[in-house]
């Protein structure tokens, strides 16, 4: 793994780290500048900025998003959904990235705002922002008809991540092909999430037959992070999926080191 670069670090992210202001400060400080108007990568610089400037902000930052922007370039994706898009920084560097339609699923009315903001000022035209929990935006995608997603960037209520996963597994979502790249795996960490996309069909049936709780274990203060624990759905998900899943080492914008686990869909097991 190359070394990180201190010179691009983002400020400390101190115990409180958002949603107190910063997100429309930023749409200011960007929308304030004429010059970023139409270009992406020049917005993208812009956010960076006020991010090692003025305030921390909870992005996947430059080193962790090229690992997921090289996957984009290799496997083409045609639909690419993710899952947290905050000010739109992983909206902006992926969707401009991809040829073809990206949707980013975004809890807070208040960042969904502010995400269309930045995302209009950069001039990308293939976004569709969905506002509301991630379940409910995946299954209104599937019902107005998405029935396969091609990538999906998992970046949002940590412990939501398996369930997500399962429910896209048992509306049909992951095929063959299909590229999850999950943030955070190591920083704060998501053991149920490895766990599940490391574990063999055989590993997953069995699973199936024991009680666990998403939301139980986790490190820091990622299960109550956006102020409350949420309650998530039971889905079963389907086991017979057969993933091959690596962890791509990297660092947090901070120079904290973390990991995107990148991880492929090979098929169905038809033998169950
Ligand atoms: C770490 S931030 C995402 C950062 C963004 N992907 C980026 O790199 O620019 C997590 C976001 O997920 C959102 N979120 C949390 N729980 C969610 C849920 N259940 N459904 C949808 N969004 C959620 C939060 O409001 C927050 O904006």
């Amino acid at each position: 793994m190359p070394s990180f670069d201190e010179s691009k670090a983002y400020a400390n992210q101190e115990e409180t780290f958002f949603d107190d202001g910063r997100e429309e400060e930023l749409v200011k400080f960007i929308t304030s500048k004429p010059e970023l108007r139409g270009s992406p990568r020049a917005v993208l610089k812009g956010i960076d900025e006020y991010a090692r400037t003025k305030k921390y902000l909870m992005n996947v930052g430059e080193d962790k998003g090229r690992i997921v922007v090289d996957i984009i370039r290799e496997r083409k994706p045609k639909v690419m959904v993710e899952l947290g898009g905050y000010c739109g920084y992983s909206t902006i560097l992926f969707a401009d990235a991809v040829d073809g339609q990206y949707f980013s699923l975004e809890r807070s009315p208040k960042f969904a705002k502010n995400i269309k903001a930045l995302v209009d000022f950069a001039g990308l035209k293939n976004v569709e922002i969905i506002v509301g929990p991630s379940n409910e935006g995946l299954q209104q995608l599937y019902d107005r008809g998405l029935k396969s997603i091609d990538m999906m960037f998992l970046d949002h209520y940590k412990p939501a991540y398996t369930t997500d996963l399962k429910l896209c597994e048992s509306l049909g979502m992951i095929n063959k092909g299909t590229i999850l790249a999950a943030d955070n795996v190591i920083s704060p960490g998501n053991p149920p999430y490895l766990k599940y996309v490391r574990s063999s069909v055989k590993e997953k049936r069995m699973a199936l037959t024991q009680e666990t709780t998403d939301t139980e274990n986790f490190p820091g203060r990622s299960a109550a992070q956006y102020g409350s624990i949420e309650k998530l759905d039971k889905v079963k998900g389907n086991p017979n999926i057969i993933y091959k899943s690596e962890l791509v080492e990297s660092w947090e914008p901070t120079g904290v080191k973390d990991g995107v686990e990148l991880t492929k869909c090979l098929g169905v097991d038809e033998e169950a």
